[in-house]
């Protein structure tokens, strides 16, 4: 199956999923200079409880925390999007070195790793089904930039000893990921795709400007987690990331002056 090898990685994927090559693919270099403010779009509103958060899984791919989604517990509304969308997991990509990770750049400029928060809008019945639509979902992108270490971040690094394999889970209650999220919710938004397969293009993209801090150590931490299962291969989980996409004509809006 695809992955983020030599011989299964992102140039390979047009091969099983034609859309690799579509007109809003994800992810994108962001150029704050071609992306004007917009002073239609709406502030972001985000409403986490804290009681929906569920699971800590290793999905082979990346590691991801999942949320009840069966009632408008954990939702985003405001921003470039009409209606509610609800929480349904977040997770990270990252390098295998802090020069390289994130999805999205920023005229050029990589990060070390980015956050994703998945929503799906819920005028659709599951996530499943608004996966497909093309106001399905929306993904706040959060980037994390080396400084000081991050304690909220940390609460989720504390569970990655016990999902280190491919399939591994572990229960994660009571997580509430607000406090992932920087100072200011000022952001950038573009109508984007899924960044792995099936890379649908059912995504509005909400990246926020300002990232948050992540230790060395903490980069550590990430890249000891495995792509594969117990017993599998030697080295780790590390520079699961899509490169930036061609915009294909698309504009970039910025929420902020
Ligand atoms: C098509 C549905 C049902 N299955 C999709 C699968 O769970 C993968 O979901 C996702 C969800 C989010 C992203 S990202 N990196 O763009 O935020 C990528 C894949
Ligand atoms: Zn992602």
């Amino acid at each position: 199956g695809w992955g983020y090898g030599p011989t299964n990685g992102p140039d390979t994927w047009g091969e099983g999923f034609p859309i690799a090559n579509g007109p809003r693919q994800s992810p994108i270099d962001v150029i704050p200079g071609q992306a004007p403010y917009d002073p239609a779009l709406k502030p972001l509103k985000l409403k986490y409880d804290p009681a929906t958060s569920q699971g800590i899984l290793n999905n082979g791919h990346s590691f991801q925390v999942d949320f009840v989604d069966d009632a408008d517990k954990s939702t985003l509304t405001g921003g470039p999007i009409s209606g509610t969308y609800r929480l349904r997991q977040f997770h990270f990509h990252w390098g295998a070195s802090d020069d390289r990770g994130s999805e999205h750049t920023v005229e050029g400029v990589k990060f070390p790793c980015e956050l994703h928060l998945v929503h799906w809008n819920t005028k659709y019945p599951s996530f499943g089904e608004a996966a497909s639509q093309p106001d399905g979902l929306a993904v706040v992108g959060v980037f994390l930039k080396i400084g000081a270490a991050n304690p909220s971040l940390q609460k989720v690094l504390d569970a990655v000893d016990s999902i280190k394999f491919k399939g591994n889970q572990a229960p994660f209650p009571g997580f509430d990921p607000k406090i992932l999220l920087p100072s200011s919710l000022d952001y950038w938004t573009y109508d984007g795709s899924l960044t792995t397969p099936p890379l649908l293009e059912s995504v509005t993209w909400i990246v926020l400007k300002q990232p948050i801090s992540v230790s060395p150590t903490q980069m550590a931490k990430f890249r000891s987690l495995m792509f594969s299962g117990e017993g599998d291969a030697t080295c780790c989980m590390q520079d699961n990331y899509r490169p930036p996409q061609p915009l294909k004509g698309r504009k970039v809006r910025a929420s902020f002056k």
